[in-house]
């Protein structure tokens, strides 16, 4: 395996957040992470990343404990695009990506053309290159997102994280983004709201609520009736497209 959860609790307070929760993330799979406003996606993003400690449990990068795990080792293989990333308003496009090669440089190396070439590659995934020059103040808030993915291709990962990354993307970038994701040899961990995005680009989807796993297993398992019913409280039909034979929610007014 990737990333392996076992039995994370995490509180504030009093308040159990995320709630004994196991998971397996299998090598180059994108696993999808849904769930209703506040039912613990980004805490839970914020565990696996190593962003946080939990209370009790444990995350595994490839069967070895997280906390065991210097954090420059972590950094070299896991990247995370938090749902409201900030930047220092005054660098350019260009040196923002480039921050997604610092975990692989040494006090002593100069920039190579590995990083260069890392770099380039990522802002021409993003469809960012004409803007490699512009000022961070100046992209909109959907350029921001996509500049943030950038930076973490850059980085190289073996392991991407994202919390909803395509809330603020115009339809086009929506899918596009999660194509890209899709069509990567990474494994990503990926929090959305939009469930049939989530049914057309995911291998795996996982639901929460309230803390807690309440299903998981391929999109047309997970994503029925009566669970879209119980845990998102909307009515709708579940049919396999005609299009791309994945699941497709017709909500019903
Ligand atoms: N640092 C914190 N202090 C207090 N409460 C917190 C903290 N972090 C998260 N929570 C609470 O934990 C719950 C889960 O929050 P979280 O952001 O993980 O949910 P989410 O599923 O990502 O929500 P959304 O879909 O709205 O982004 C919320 O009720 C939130 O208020």
């Amino acid at each position: 395996m990737s990333i392996r959860a076992e039995n994370l609790v995490w509180k504030v307070g009093s308040k159990t957040i995320v709630n004994d929760v196991s998971l397996i993330a299998k090598p180059g799979e994108m696993l999808g992470l849904l769930g209703p406003n506040g039912s613990g996606k980004t805490s839970l993003l914020r565990l696996l990343a190593g962003l946080k400690r939990p209370l009790s449990g444990q995350v595994t990068l490839d069967g070895q404990s997280m906390d065991r795990i210097r954090r420059r080792s972590i950094a070299q293989r896991v990247a995370f695009i938090e749902q409201h990333a900030t930047t220092n308003a005054n660098l350019k496009v260009v040196d923002v990506v480039k921050l997604g090669r610092f975990p692989h440089r040494s006090m002593f190396s100069g920039w190579t053309s590995d990083d260069d070439s890392a770099v380039n590659n990522a802002l021409d995934r993003t469809e960012l290159t004409a803007k490699r020059n512009d000022t961070w103040q100046s992209l909109s808030g959907g350029e921001k997102q996509r500049a943030h993915l950038a930076r973490a291709l850059a980085q190289s990962p073996k392991e991407l994280i994202l919390d909803e990354p395509t809330n603020h993307l115009d339809v086009h970038h929506q899918i596009s983004l999660l194509r890209l994701v899709s069509e990567l040899a990474v494994t990503s961990i990926i929090a959305l709201h939009d469930l049939n995005h989530a049914a057309m680009f995911c291998d795996r989807l996982l639901v929460m609520q309230a803390g807690k796993i309440v299903a998981s297993g391929a999109p047309e398992d997970v994503l029925t009736s009566a669970l879209l019913r119980d845990v998102f409280s909307v009515e709708a039909h579940v049919s396999p497209s005609p299009y791309h034979a994945k699941p497709h929610i017709h909500f019903v007014r």
